[in-house]
Parts: C-alpha cells; structure tokens; sequence
C-alpha cells in the first residue's frame, strides 16, 4: 500500500497523529528526524552544531529516499524537510502526503506547554528555542517561507486533526 507522509512545522502533530493513524491502518510508523539520529549516532542539535544544518538537509534528503515507496508506511517528516532537495516534488511521486496546517500561534503555546512538561527536551529543536522571545516571529517566518511548499501536498488538515478526520480524508486516496 502507499506510503503516507505528514508534513507541517514543528509541534503541528506529526509524531502524534502518525503513531495513531499507523495503528487504525495496521501500518509502520518511521519518524524521519528519528531515523537521521540513529544514523549519525547524534542528536540533530549536535548535527546541527557539528556539522551544519547544510549537512543536516544532505541526510534528511538521503533518509527520505532510502524508505521505500509502496511499503504501507505512515512517515513523520522533519518541520523543514519538504522545503529542500526537491523533497516534496519525491513525496508528492512516492506517497500520499498530509499537512497539519496548524498556526504558529498554536504552536507556539505547545512548544511552551511542552518545555514545562518536559524541560529536558527544550533544546531538542536548534531553530526553535522555547524560551527565546522571538521564538513567536522566527515561527511566523518559518510558516511564511514554508507554506507555498506545505500547500502542495494532496490533503490540507487544519487546526487540531483527529484521526478520523484524516481517515475520512484520505478516502480513494489509498
Ligand atoms: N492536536 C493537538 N492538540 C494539542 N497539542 C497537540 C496536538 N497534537 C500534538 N500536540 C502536542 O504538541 C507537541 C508536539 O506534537 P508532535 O511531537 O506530535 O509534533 P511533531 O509535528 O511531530 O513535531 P516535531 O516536528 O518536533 O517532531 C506534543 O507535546 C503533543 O502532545
Ligand atoms: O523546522 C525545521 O527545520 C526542523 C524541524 C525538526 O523536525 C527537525 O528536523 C530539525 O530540528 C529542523
Ligand atoms: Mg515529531
């Protein structure tokens, strides 16, 4: 069966909602910023201060083609992953893909829930601090830059997706 990918920035559900949607479907569930780390043997905050976010695109794009297509998978991608390597034009070949269109407002006061519940994750993200002032504008910029790529995916969710929201979406899609 195809495989399905969920695109959208950070903190917009993609590891939440995948895990959910791979168990109604009785399919895998990979996580793309997962797999680079246990490929580098690094946290992408090391990545990214080791090596450079150049080199952190050069593995998302690697990692993303080295999952194959047809393998009845629910792939969670990095925020930023469609927006380089002409990833989205390989996602949109290979897949059905899904944006979680949720607002950087909405983010925002997850990434902040989030850094209370679990402060030792707070620096898990090197473009997103949760403690940052900015972080609100450095999100705003992010969706504005981002949001003609996420738009091209072939099923658009906003606000906060249900399962059953994307099942009753995906439809003739599988
Ligand atoms: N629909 C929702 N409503 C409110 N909070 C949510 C919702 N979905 C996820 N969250 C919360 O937002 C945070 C981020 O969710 P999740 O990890 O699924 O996002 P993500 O898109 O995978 O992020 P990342 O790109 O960092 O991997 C978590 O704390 C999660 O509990
Ligand atoms: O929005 C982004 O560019 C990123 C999102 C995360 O999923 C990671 O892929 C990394 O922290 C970069
Ligand atoms: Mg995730």
């Amino acid at each position: 069966m195809k495989n399905i990918y969920l695109i959208g920035m950070p903190s917009s559900g993609k590891s939440t909602l995948g895990k959910r949607l791979a168990r109604e479907l009785m399919y895998f569930f990979v996580d793309t910023d997962r797999m680079i780390i246990r490929e580098e043997g690094r946290t992408i905050p090391e990545i990214f201060s080791q090596s450079g976010e150049v080199y952190f695109r050069e593995a998302e794009a690697r990692v993303l083609r080295s999952i194959r297509p047809g393998g009845s998978q629910v792939i969670a991608t990095g925020g930023g992953m469609p927006c380089f390597h002409d990833n989205m034009a390989y996602i949109k070949a290979t897949g059905v893909s899904i944006f979680l269109d949720v607002s950087p407002e909405a983010i925002l006061a997850r990434m902040q829930v989030h850094a209370q519940e679990y402060p030792a994750d707070a620096t898990d993200r090197p473009l997103y601090n949760p403690y940052d002032d900015e972080l609100l504008g450095t999100l705003r910029q992010k969706y504005d830059d981002r949001i003609d790529i996420y738009r091209q995916a072939d099923i658009t969710i906003t606000g906060d997706a249900t399962v059953q929201a994307v099942l009753d979406r995906l439809g003739d899609w599988l």
